[in-house]
């Protein structure tokens, strides 16, 4: 496939509810789009890197600044080449791999529309739906949270995951399962907020059952949740952490983690996201699907990526509306709990040029 240009797009989109976590409050998303021009088809390829350098290293404008400066041209200069080939052809340069995970879904996309096949069947999806969780956000009380999580609940969630932080952990836990019982699926996630020195506090949340706890630690003390994985009942799950199959397999064999968060544009791209998922398979180590509040391009792939066998627990796949009044695609709307894996060539889905048109901010012409 011979690649003719890529637009850099970049969306405004305000979120229904401000989003805040131990890294901060969100209450809009500034996101950049990728669109691939090829001799076959067009492609599209969401950055899930957020505006500020908060969640990881990455930020838009410094995506946008790689994609134009390095990669993007690296791939012009090869000529032909196939999807498999784009993660090769970046590998020397260092890092960017939320800025790399948009140019390659945006040519996998391409690559597969022009072939007529779906992403899901191209991953190696077994479902035709995957079921949803739903990431509620620290709250100013209690009260607040317990009203936002019943929401959630009414609406099908089938699992809760309540970001937490110091101050903000055990007391919401034990009120959520006061309130919705102990059968509700729960989890927690720090985003790296506590310390090894935290680990007896931590274990006050054994009592809750929880599915899991994400991130306690640091993204680079992968000894830390090591030593942590010792000392607390609960079942530690790495987000930040893990970055690449290399990175997992480390992890898994140091006994850091015994579930893995995958987000494809965390690790580079969806292909690292399966190696991935097969390695955790074949560890017993069961996935599930992490969300950066991706439009529906973005959430278009992932539900893909959900419905392969190892995702065996409930993602952040959430529904389009838990974040957006107005998606840039059609809306993903949750059905009993699940979200239907689209069936269409590539992504299975295309961005709506009026919404697109009213949200974007800024776009670039790549000339190749
Ligand atoms: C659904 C969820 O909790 N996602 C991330 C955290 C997160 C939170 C807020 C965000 C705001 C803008 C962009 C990315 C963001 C990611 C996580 O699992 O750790
Ligand atoms: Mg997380």
């Amino acid at each position: 496939m011979n690649l003719t240009g890529v637009e850099l797009r970049r969306v405004a989109l305000p979120l229904v509810a401000p989003f805040r976590t131990s890294f901060g409050t969100q209450t809009r998303r500034d996101v950049l789009l990728l669109r691939v021009v090829t001799d076959g088809a067009e492609g599209w390829g969401e950055c899930v890197a957020m505006a500020d350098p908060l969640y990881s290293e990455e930020y838009v404008d410094g995506a946008v600044d790689v994609l134009r400066r390095f990669l993007v041209p690296r791939l012009a200069a090869a000529g032909s080449f196939a999807a498999t080939d784009v993660a090769p052809l970046l590998s020397g340069f260092h890092g960017h791999r939320m800025a790399k995970a948009a140019l390659e879904l945006a040519v996998l996309d391409a690559e597969l529309r022009a072939e007529g096949r779906p992403l899901a069947r191209e991953l190696g999806a077994v479902r035709d739906r995957v079921p949803c969780g739903v990431s509620v956000g620290i709250m100013a009380s209690v009260p607040e949270l317990l009203d936002a999580v019943g929401g959630y609940l009414d609406a099908g969630y089938v699992r809760i995951k309540l970001k937490i932080e110091p101050g903000w952990d055990v007391e919401p836990v034990r009120a959520v399962r006061e309130r919705f019982g102990d059968d509700v699926l729960l989890q927690v996630d720090a985003n790296t907020a506590y310390t090894l020195a935290d680990a007896r506090h931590l274990a006050r949340l054994d009592p809750f059952d929880l599915l899991l706890i994400e991130q306690p630690l640091p993204e680079d003390d992968v000894l830390g949740h090591a030593a942590l994985a010792k000392q607390i009942r609960t079942p530690v799950c790495l987000d930040e952490s893990i970055t690449s199959a290399r990175g997992a397999a480390a992890a898994i064999t140091l006994g850091a983690c015994s579930v893995v968060n995958i987000k494809p544009g965390r690790v580079g791209g969806y292909l690292e996201a399966r190696r991935i998922h097969d390695l955790c398979v074949a560890h017993g180590v069961p996935v599930w699907c992490g969300g950066m509040l991706e439009t529906g391009i973005g959430r278009a792939a992932n539900v893909a990526l959900a419905a392969l066998p190892g995702f065996v627990l409930p993602g952040d796949t959430s529904a389009s509306d838990r974040y957006y009044r107005t998606d840039v695609t059609e809306p993903f709307v949750l059905d009993e709990g699940h979200l239907a894996v689209p069936t269409g060539p590539g992504i299975g889905v295309t961005p709506r040029d009026d919404e697109l048109a009213a949200v974007t901010t800024w776009s670039e012409w790549l000339p190749l």
